[in-house]
């Protein structure tokens, strides 16, 4: 069978059966009679992006009349055929010979005529705008309007600022996320995100973009989406006491990589490391060293393929030193945005089907038809799904009750790894994270793991709301009261975000554990140096430590003599633009930038809009005026 008989084959099963598109693609189930031969990946691609021409390329087949022409084409055949004769570079993937290819070449100058009068009739300019238009209305459909497509600048190997130079040169820099997802499709507009330091948004359709640029190619542009950047950021790993960091579940490595990003942003110690493990020893271990490999941070991070995490030794001399753990276990993947929705197939009209409008009485009853249709498909779309967990693992659940059973054994696994790296003699800061949104996985889980005897024994404790880092702290979304037993200061400390609730991120779940014993403020009174906000000593140009006690330079003889230190100027000269809206006209975007143009930041990393400067009393407030709380909200 053809790859276009194969996913014509895939694309007309009934979608209650046999789970998601891309279950049905990449894990048949035995049952399926033939193998497919055709590589997945192929028809997966397909399938997908036939769905999404299809309301466009079903208006060409019909003008053109294709299928009367052409008997033994189907209208599933004649949506994919023509896709790969109209839509990419190297037409259909038949032999020149080919009846089914022959019956498409054929009509080739009628349907691009058609192609064109479509494209004219939405408006659009050129191809590149339609195919804009077509990524934005699956989007949507998807409910994507509210999902930017999130760009993490890889500061291990880049800057933000290189960026907005080169990749997103041309790209107008707005101060929300709405403006983005409300922009045209084609509008070439990014914003930095309020939360998550070197974040950007991006329209979905400026995807390509990215995509094909030398700096996504070279590792310096990463496709993560803001919630999944949250953990990292979360577990805030600082330089103090040269601490190692573990990475307990970590292929692909989008966590991995972004916390040694900070790890290294904040001055690492030249001898602090990161251990990451994946049980996977095959294909996730290899995705996962080639990621650590394109991020730059392969020097100091070692790979651990093919081990289990819950059997690596906490007391191993090699982890004396690991004091930041992040845990991102296998979950139930519920919170991934698109996983089951694929935008609507529309499918040309059969060479028999009318073209005139059906009389009342056809409608009648093609309706009460489609009613029963409806009734009978909303009966089986609750069970049985096929579900496939965030790693890949797929499984069918056929009750409520097997969906239960599932979140049971999930959320005993994730206790097990949490609670494991609270053994981790040094440990003294945990992130726990999955893409759920099911509280027993959530919630639940943290109420668990507060509640196991290595949690009591060691002094492990939630990390409060108010310990948060700037970005995490002011996230609006909080986890659940009533899933927390009502303790409000554990709901306030888990952080949730929601795939539909317009702030544009997948469904996520994240929260912080640290031990009380060992806990940031404590480590920081112990230290006799003064730290900046990144944790890092403040030196001297000589790279001499401020000694926390006289404020006086630990080896600086003139000061300790009573010199008056020479005052920092503590505010650069910045051109913050007249008064009136963000971007003031002055067409640098609503940030206030520096005397080389470059967006100022404060010690997180997070930009400075220019009205949080504009109220700033100049003499006063000169440790950064408002305080920066995200865009979204
Ligand atoms: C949710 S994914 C991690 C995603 C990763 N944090 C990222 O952001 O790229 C969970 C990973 O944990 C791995 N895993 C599951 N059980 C494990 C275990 N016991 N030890 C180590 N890795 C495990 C899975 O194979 C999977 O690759």
């Amino acid at each position: 069978m053809s790859l276009y008989h194969e996913t014509a084959t895939i694309l007309s099963a009934p979608t209650t059966h046999g789970g998601t598109l891309k279950s049905r693609v990449f894990s048949p189930p035995s049952s399926q009679k033939t193998p497919l031969r055709s590589p997945p990946s192929q028809i997966y691609a397909l399938a997908v992006e036939s769905t999404k021409w299809s309301a466009v390329l079903s208006e060409v087949i019909n003008a053109t009349d294709l299928l009367r022409l052409e008997r033994k084409l189907t209208p599933i055949l004649a949506l994919l055929l023509t896709h790969d004769l109209l839509m990419t570079k190297a037409g259909v993937a038949l032999p020149a010979t080919h009846g089914l290819r022959q019956s498409v070449e054929r009509h080739r100058a009628r349907l691009s005529a058609e192609l064109v009068r479509v494209r004219i009739r939405r408006g659009c300019a050129t191809l590149e705008e339609l195919r804009a238009l077509v990524e934005e209305t699956a989007s949507q459909k998807n409910g994507g309007r509210q999902h930017p497509r999130w760009v993490r600048v890889n500061t291990l190997r880049t800057t933000v600022d290189e960026q907005l130079e080169s990749t997103f040169k041309g790209y107008e820099v707005v101060a929300t996320v709405a403006e983005v997802v409300d922009s045209s499709p084609t509008k070439k507009v990014l914003c930095l995100d309020g939360n998550v330091p070197n974040l950007l948004a991006l329209p979905q359709g400026r995807t390509a973009d990215i995509t094909k640029s030398e700096a996504y190619k070279g590792g310096m542009l990463i496709l993560q989406d803001k919630a999944s950047c949250f953990p990292a950021v979360l577990l805030d790993p600082r330089p103090d006491g040269d601490e190692d960091l573990i990475d307990g579940c970590a292929a692909p490595g989008n966590k991995t990589t972004h916390a040694a990003a900070i790890l290294e942003a904040r001055g690492r110690g030249a001898t602090q490391k990161v251990f990451a493990f994946e049980k996977d020893g095959h294909k996730r271990a290899a995705t996962l060293r080639d990621m650590v490999r394109r991020a730059g941070c392969d020097d100091f991070t070692e790979v651990f393929g093919g081990t289990d995490f819950l059997r690596v030794d906490p007391d191993a001399d090699r982890y004396a030193r690991v004091g930041y753990l992040l845990l991102d276990p296998s979950c139930s993947g519920s919170g991934i945005v698109g996983r089951d929705e694929l935008p609507e197939l529309c499918l040309p009209r059969g060479p028999n089907e009318k073209t005139t409008p059906p009389t009342t009485k056809e409608k009648k009853g093609k309706k009460r038809k489609r009613e029963d249709e409806n009734d009978q498909n909303e009966g089986k779309k609750e069970m049985p799904v096929m579900v496939i967990d965030d790693d890949g693992e797929t499984t069918i659940l056929k009750s409520q009750a097997d969906l239960r059973t599932r979140i049971t054994a999930l959320a005993t696994f994730q206790t097990a790894v949490v609670t494991h790296a609270m053994r981790f003699p040094a440990a003294r800061r945990i992130t726990y994270s999955t893409c759920s949104v099911y509280a027993g996985e959530n919630e639940h889980v943290v109420l668990r793991i507060l509640q196991s005897d290595v949690a009591r024994q060691r002094g492990w404790r939630i990390l409060e709301r108010k310990e948060q880092v700037t970005g995490m702290k002011e996230w609006p979304v909080r986890g659940d009261a009533d899933a927390c037993g009502g303790d409000l200061t554990v709901a306030d400390a888990c952080i949730r975000t929601y795939r539909d609730d317009g702030r544009g991120t997948m469904g996520f779940f994240v929260a912080g554990f640290v031990r009380d014993s060992d806990s940031d403020d404590e480590e920081r009174e112990g230290s006799p140096f003064v730290r900046d906000a990144e944790g890092r000593i403040v030196r001297d140009e000589n790279g001499i430590p401020t000694l926390r006690a006289t404020g006086l330079k630990a080896v600086d003889l003139d000061k300790m003599e009573g010199e008056e230190e020479e005052e920092e100027s503590g505010s650069e000269e910045y051109y913050v633009g007249p008064e009136g809206d963000e971007d003031d006209g002055d067409g640098d975007g609503p940030y206030v930038r520096d005397a080389e143009g470059r967006i100022v930041r404060d010690a997180m990393g997070m930009p400075t809009l220019k009205s949080a400067v504009r109220g700033r009393d100049p003499e006063g407030d000169k440790d950064g005026g408002e305080e920066w709380d995200g865009f979204d909200d």
